[in-house]
Order: C-alpha cells, then sequence, then structure tokens
C-alpha cells in the first residue's frame, strides 16, 4: 500500500465523525484533500465548513460545499487536518503546507479535532521534523535569533508567503521533551504569529491509515 493510499483511507475513515447539518472544520494538506473528497458525498447533509487556508477553500468550492468566514459561526462540531508528526500524547508538529496559524484558529473553536494521518507520522519524540513557525516578516532575524536560545536551528522558508503575509522559519534539530512548554516559549516571542506545535490543544480522536486498515486512537 502506497502513503498516498493510506491518508486517502485515514481522510475517508473521518467521515463518520461528520453529523448532519453542522458546519464542518477542514485543514489543509494532502491528507485532508482526501476528506474534503468524501465531504463532497455528504455536502448536501451539512451546513458547510469553515477553512484554514485558500488552497482548501479553493478544494471546498470547486466540490460544491459552502465556506463560511469563521466570524460569522458560533460552532464547529469537528475540526479534521493532518500533521507532520503526532505522539501518543495526541501532541502534534504541523505547519508543513505553511497553514498552521489559520488551523490553530479553527481548531481553537472545533469541540472535536480529529487528526487523519499516515503511520509514518506517528513518532515517540516531537522534533525530527523540523518546527515551522509562522513570523511577521520584520522580526524574522530577531525571533531565529532567539529560537538559537531555545536549542534550535531556524532556517527561513525560502519563497513561502503565507495566507497572512507572514514567513516561515523552519527549526531543526529540536527534541521537544515538553511540547506544551515549548509551545508556550516560542509563542511568548515578540514577533512569532504562532508555532506549528498543537500541544495545548492537541488531537481528540487519531484516525491512522496503515497497509492492515485504519487504527483509531483516543486518549
Ligand atoms: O499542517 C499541515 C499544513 O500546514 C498539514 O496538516 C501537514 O503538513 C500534513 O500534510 P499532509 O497531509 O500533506 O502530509
Amino acid at each position: 500500500m502506497t502513503q498516498d493510499e493510506m491518508k486517502k483511507a485515514a481522510g475517508w475513515a473521518a467521515l463518520q465523525y461528520v453529523k448532519q447539518g453542522t458546519i464542518v472544520g477542514v485543514g489543509t494538506g494532502s491528507t485532508v484533500n482526501h476528506f474534503i473528497d468524501a465531504l463532497a458525498t455528504m455536502k448536501d447533509d451539512i451546513e458547510g465548513a469553515v477553512s484554514s487556508s485558500e488552497a482548501s477553500t479553493k478544494k471546498l468550492i470547486e466540490l460544491g460545499i459552502e465556506v463560511f468566514d469563521l466570524n460569522s459561526v458560533d460552532l464547529i462540531d469537528v475540526y479534521v487536518d493532518g500533521a507532520d508528526e503526532i505522539n501518543d500524547r495526541m501532541d502534534m508538529i504541523k505547519g508543513g503546507g505553511a497553514a498552521l496559524t489559520r488551523e490553530k484558529i479553527v481548531a481553537a473553536v472545533a469541540k472535536k479535532f480529529i487528526c487523519i494521518v499516515d503511520n509514518t507520522k506517528q513518532v515517540p519524540i516531537l522534533g525530527d521534523f523540523p518546527l515551522p513557525v509562522e513570523v511577521i516578516p520584520m522580526a524574522r532575524s530577531y525571533v531565529a535569533r532567539e529560537l538559537v536560545k531555545l536549542g534550535g536551528d531556524p532556517v527561513y522558508r525560502q519563497g513561502v508567503v503565507t495566507d497572512n503575509g507572514n514567513v516561515i522559519l523552519d527549526v531543526y534539530n529540536m527534541q521537544i521533551l515538553d511540547p506544551k512548554v515549548m509551545e508556550t516559549k516560542i509563542n511568548a516571542i515578540v514577533g512569532v504569529v504562532t508555532n506549528g506545535l498543537f500541544a495545548n490543544r492537541g488531537a481528540d480522536v487519531l484516525l491512522v491509515g496503515t497497509p492492515d486498515g485504519v487504527n483509531t486512537i483516543t486518549l
């Protein structure tokens, strides 16, 4: 089975968590694209979606799913998104697709976070995947120096501008033993919009695509 087939299996498995008549939070990435394909089969049964990126918005609209502005929505029942790494506490690194800030905002509003991954994303300790940090452009060098003080090696993601007009620093060589503390520390650096650690608000349900089917994990 290919990695993409495992992503697809996880994406389609998330459909069982979508309730009729609700607004669904939709993440970003290749695994979520499979979920959006699945969601399109229910488009007449849901009210619509709130999207975490321009890319997901485009795909949702193309498939006939109404996309609402988050400011016009009080409640999101489930938020479905992928991850770059996830540990057994359901803490994640996200932001490989540079959509981390909007993802974190939509996730904060949702009652339940359903994480969909293939089995290569499960790790014992977060940090092999470089941690994305969204930064206000004029603060880039200052934030990079502060990230070095925290033990990381930040690298400017050349040529990438986020949907919010900011830049991304990818932080290499971090062994993140306490994701909640590290998330809070990095977010406290002036000029950081947010970082890709999703630990203070982790996943509630993890759906892992494997060659033997989809495993469901809850804490
Ligand atoms: O956080 C993300 C985008 O910002 C994605 O969820 C993450 O990068 C996983 O992507 P994929 O499903 O393509 O492997």
